[in-house]
């Protein structure tokens, strides 16, 4: 589990690097500096029985990741779902040896990246199990989207600054509602 751990975060470390460049972040080791602390990334296991009546059961519920990055690793017979634009579901088929990025709701980055809604349904005959790995920033990190990525008319600043430890304290304790991200609004400028 450990080496597996460090495998997930050297990759995330990859993906950190690639979405620096393409968001134009030209600080050096900007991800890096960041993620110091291991301590606070989590896996969830998931194993998701055959049920007869799939259409009744939504296993993991509505949701989006609250961390910064999902590298998640599902098995050959499907049923993750994500909520498309135009609100319909889309199934997101199971490409072997390869994992499934998720953008978590702290890198969100003002609008520019999504964290994308989603579900895992069941299967009416088979099992399936996923993987998920969740990688979140260092406690005392500031989560703030940079300010080139901010323009004051077309796109203003729509969270103040927060810190890890703050947003990961209201996922604890703030009541959940279905595919709403309830904990992350609560930094949003306009509440
Ligand atoms: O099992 C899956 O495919 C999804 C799991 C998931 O969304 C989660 O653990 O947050
Ligand atoms: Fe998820």
């Amino acid at each position: 589990m450990i080496e597996y751990m460090k495998e997930m975060d050297k990759l995330g470390m990859v993906i950190f690097e690639i979405l620096a460049h393409v968001l134009g972040i030209e600080e050096e080791h900007f991800f890096n500096k960041n993620f110091e602390e291991k301590e606070a990334a989590y896996f969830r296991i998931s194993r998701y029985p055959p049920c007869p009546l799939p259409e009744k059961i939504v296993e993991i519920g509505i949701h989006s990741d609250s961390q910064t990055l999902t590298i998640l690793h599902q098995d050959q017979v499907g049923g993750l779902q994500v909520l498309k634009d135009d609100k319909q579901w889309a199934g997101v088929r199971p490409i072997p040896n390869s994992f499934v990025i998720n953008i978590g709701g702290n890198l969100e980055t003002n609008g520019r990246l999504k964290s994308v809604i989603h579900r895992a349904v069941v299967n009416k005959e088979k099992q399936r199990l996923s993987i998920a790995y969740f990688m979140s920033p260092t406690s005392n990190a500031t989560i703030e989207c940079p300010p080139h990525l901010i323009h004051p008319i077309s796109n203003p600043r729509k969270y103040v600054p927060f810190t890890w430890a703050e947003l990961r304290h209201l996922l604890l304790t703030t009541r959940r509602v279905r595919g709403e991200a309830v904990a992350l609004s609560k930094f949003c400028i306009s509440n």
